[in-house]
């Protein structure tokens, strides 16, 4: 190559730099403000079909064309980025920028960042195929909410607080149960936040709301033409969109008695195929299920499967049921004050006559419908609650050991059954529980196991 003046130094790093642009396989050129060529790299010289002296101090244009931009670009006219440039019969697609010094343009740089059509469409089909091979992953997986957002005083909120973080903790299966309205999906978005896959996805199913029939498809995604209506090209179901992250299976108890056995399947072997399709695809996630119903009572009746049970009941989160707490007037006041803000209203003061009504009433629709009498009083004014719905005397907590201490029992429980249906075997074991051998010793280890 041979060089302007100022890039002709001998210094090593002048050496380097003239190596590596000649060794770059794209076709580089340099013009000063004048439009003349100062700098010209192997690959284009090979391409012109001569030495760099034959090129080096002639006009752009002379070189390669009236149709380069080159000149203008040094003259600060403009900057041209996927600029096409037909080059002695090669259908370049170039980058031409200015050059500065000091603040002033001393010339400009054109390289070919697609030395013909083909190779840019071949790229472009790369990247394509790598596209659809990646589950998008929009925005809209993430958890929306963490244990801050969880209100409660007492210690019944600190010990439902505490399994969550226990919870969060290990990569289990974990089972939220409490009644419509007490908090379960909001639980399963704090543990989401606090674990140690919330940079992964939060991806949310509800079993009761998808119709039988497309459920499987959701859940397990499905292969083009797979059924009538399919996409051409297929989807992604909710399993692979999770990977990396938390599955939350709400409503569990309604899933289909069919699908619990694909469900149990895809848990036991960590992998996945997809409707129509022929490949397994390993999954990589955490379950957590929710639910209102009581799922003994649907396994005794044989609405649930007990297998599928006991893989997903692994550790189990009990959202306490509003009449059970013994601070509802501060939840109330916190709630105030939150959805006042929201309706960008003043936030109502509680009365004495409030809070007794408050604490007298039971709440079946639990903390929603606490959330919805406080919104109309910020509305209306006044705290309306139906007199007949208000019992005299209020609910007491119900006397349950901390539910730390029955994590730790539940937890025991699977274990010993699992050892013992496996006659000790603990890899079998770790298997039959869904979860790693390292991980069932650790379990093993644990303080108070037993
Ligand atoms: N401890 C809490 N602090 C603040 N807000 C709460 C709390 N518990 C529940 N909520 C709010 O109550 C509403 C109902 O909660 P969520 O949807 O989590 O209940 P759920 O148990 O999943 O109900 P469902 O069974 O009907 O789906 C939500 O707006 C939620 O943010």
């Amino acid at each position: 190559m041979t060089l302007p003046e100022w890039f002709a130094g001998s210094s090593e790093e002048a050496g380097f730099l003239r190596l590596v642009l000649d060794h770059v396989s794209d076709c580089l050129v340099a013009v000063d403000t004048a439009g003349t060529i100062v700098l010209i790299n192997e690959p284009y010289c090979r391409l012109l079909g001569g030495e760099a002296d034959d090129f080096l101090g002639r006009h752009i244009t002379d070189v390669v064309g009236p149709q380069t931009k080159l000149h203008f670009v040094a003259r600060g006219i403009g900057t041209h980025v996927g600029y096409p440039l037909e080059v002695r019969g090669h259908k370049l697609v170039t980058k031409q920028v200015p050059v500065h010094r000091d603040g002033k343009i001393i010339g400009a740089v054109g390289l070919a960042l697609f030395s013909d059509y083909d190779a840019l469409k071949k790229t472009y089909s790369r990247i394509s195929k790598a596209e659809l091979a990646i589950p998008q992953r929009p925005r809209a997986w993430q958890s929306k909410f963490s244990l801050n957002d969880i209100i409660g005083t007492g210690e019944l909120m600190d010990s439902y607080r505490d399994a969550i973080k226990v919870a969060a903790a290990y990569d289990l299966p974990v089972m939220i149960c409490g009644e419509t309205g007490a908090g379960k999906e909001l639980a399963a978005h704090a543990l989401h936040a606090l674990s140690d896959r919330r940079s992964g996805p939060f991806v949310w199913v509800n079993c009761a709301s998808i119709p039988s029939e497309l459920i499987e498809a959701e859940l397990f995604g499905y292969e083009g033409g797979a059924f009538t209506g399919a996409r051409s090209q297929g989807k992604p179901g909710k399993f692979e969109l999770a990977t990396g992250g938390v599955l939350f299976l709400d409503e569990i108890g309604d899933m289909p008695l069919a699908l619990q056995g694909s469900l149990l399947r895809v848990l036991q072997m960590n992998e996945m195929v997809r409707v129509g399709g022929t490949n397994p695809v390993s999954i990589d996630l955490s379950i957590v299920c929710a639910t209102n119903k009581a799922l003994l009572d649907l396994v005794k009746v044989g609405r649930f499967r007990e297998d599928l049970y006991h893989r997903l009941n692994v550790l189990p989160i009990n959202v306490p049921p509003l009449r059970h707490r013994n601070d509802i007037p501060h939840l109330a006041e916190c709630l105030l004050a939150r959805i006042a803000g929201r309706l960008s209203k003043p936030t109502p003061n509680l009365t004495d006559h409030d809070r007794n009504l408050l604490i007298g009433y039971a709440w079946p629709g639990n903390v929603r419908e606490l959330e919805n009498a406080l919104t109309r009083m910020i509305i209306t004014g006044t705290l309306a609650i139906s007199a007949q719905e208000v019992s005299s005397t209020p609910a007491e907590p119900d006397a349950t050991p901390p539910l730390k201490d029955r994590i730790r029992s539940q937890t025991d429980a699977e274990i010993r059954s699992a050892l013992k249906q496996t006659r000790g075997n603990r890899s079998r074991a770790a298997e039959l529980l869904g979860i790693s051998r390292a991980h069932l010793y650790r379990l093993l280890k644990e303080p108070g196991a037993k």
